[in-house]
């Protein structure tokens, strides 16, 4: 499925959520959506799920809009940190009525996962503890077998081995029905080997969207003698600079060419990569 956002703006009265956001996003990737809190990654999630109507600007879905769209809206799921304190049925009852509208839903699957996730068919969702209504999220998201599936921070309140699990579970699904998944999260450097490709939304714009390979290519920190470091660095983008004595470490982003790989070598300069954690750190940094 195709995915685009062109110029696309949010408002909440005079509040502006989302500044002009523009990507394409096209075939059966696992995306993850990084920003820090208030850069917008709901209301991105929330434009694309169709439960919010942009104020301007357009998001479509291989060239339809979802806004009141039951054909595209079908397609679409959305799982977040929904507010179950009224929902007095069992798993079983709720899921029932979800694969009713979802014409992908594999009950079986869903079954398994219950399993998975040591769900208790006998209790009420609204006694279900944080852990285990995500859980459900989970559920939901994976056996509703949507082209395009929006998690948003989808992992709250799971421990990590619940969180193991749905990682694990996740790309044994992506291998068996490959589609679109989206993901938020503030775990990055946990969740980062789940990514195919990363956006990074910052103050309400797309600051990159970028394959997750090309992106780490681009981060290298150079660590050796401060003199050499500080020449072989020249001009490039610095990310972070940190020194301890005569030694100085600093993450440049842009990348290398293999001639300046060499004459790191030559100079006796340790290269080592960024990890995604990092650069999204230093990326989305106050000042820079
Ligand atoms: N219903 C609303 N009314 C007014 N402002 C809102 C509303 N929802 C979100 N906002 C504001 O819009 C901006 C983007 O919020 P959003 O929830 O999309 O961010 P986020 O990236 O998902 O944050 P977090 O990581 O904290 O969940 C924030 O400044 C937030 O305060």
């Amino acid at each position: 499925m195709k995915l685009k956002a062109e110029n696309l703006h949010l408002h909440y009265g005079g509040h502006v959520a989302l500044d002009d956001v523009n990507f394409e996003l096209n075939g059966n990737n696992i995306i993850g959506l990084l920003g820090k809190n208030g850069a917008g990654k709901t209301s991105l999630l929330s434009l694309i799920a169709s439960y919010r109507e942009p104020t301007s600007g357009l998001i479509t879905v291989d060239g339809e809009e979802p806004f009141e769209n039951a054909k595209v809206m079908q397609q679409i799921a959305f799982l977040y940190d929904k507010d179950y304190s009224d929902e007095s049925d069992k798993i079983g009852e709720m899921l029932e009525g979800i694969a009713r509208y979802r014409p992908n839903f594999d009950k079986e699957y869903a079954e398994s996962l219950i399993n998975l996730f040591k769900l208790d068919r006998e209790k009420q969702i609204k006694k279900f503890s944080k852990g285990m209504k995500s859980a459900l999220n989970v559920v939901i998201g994976l056996a509703s077998r949507a082209p395009i599936t929006l998690l948003d921070e989808v992992y709250l309140g799971m421990d990590a081995h619940l969180r193991e699990a749905f990682y694990k579970e996740l790309l044994e699904e992506q291998q068996r029905f490959p589609r679109m998944f989206i993901l938020s999260t503030h775990l990055v450097s946990e969740m980062d080997y789940l990514f195919d490709e990363v956006i990074i939304i910052d103050k309400g714009t797309v600051l990159l969207h970028e394959e997750i390979d090309t992106f780490l290519a681009k981060g290298v920190t150079i660590t050796g003698e401060s003199e050499l470091v500080d020449q072989f660095v020249g001009s490039k983008q610095q990310l972070n600079v940190q020194k301890l004595g005569n030694t100085k470490s600093v993450m440049v982003y842009g990348g290398l060419t293999e001639d300046e790989y060499e004459n790191a070598r030559r100079l006796r300069l340790e290269i080592s990569h960024a990890s995604l954690h990092e650069l999204f750190v230093h990326l989305t940094k106050e000042d820079m």
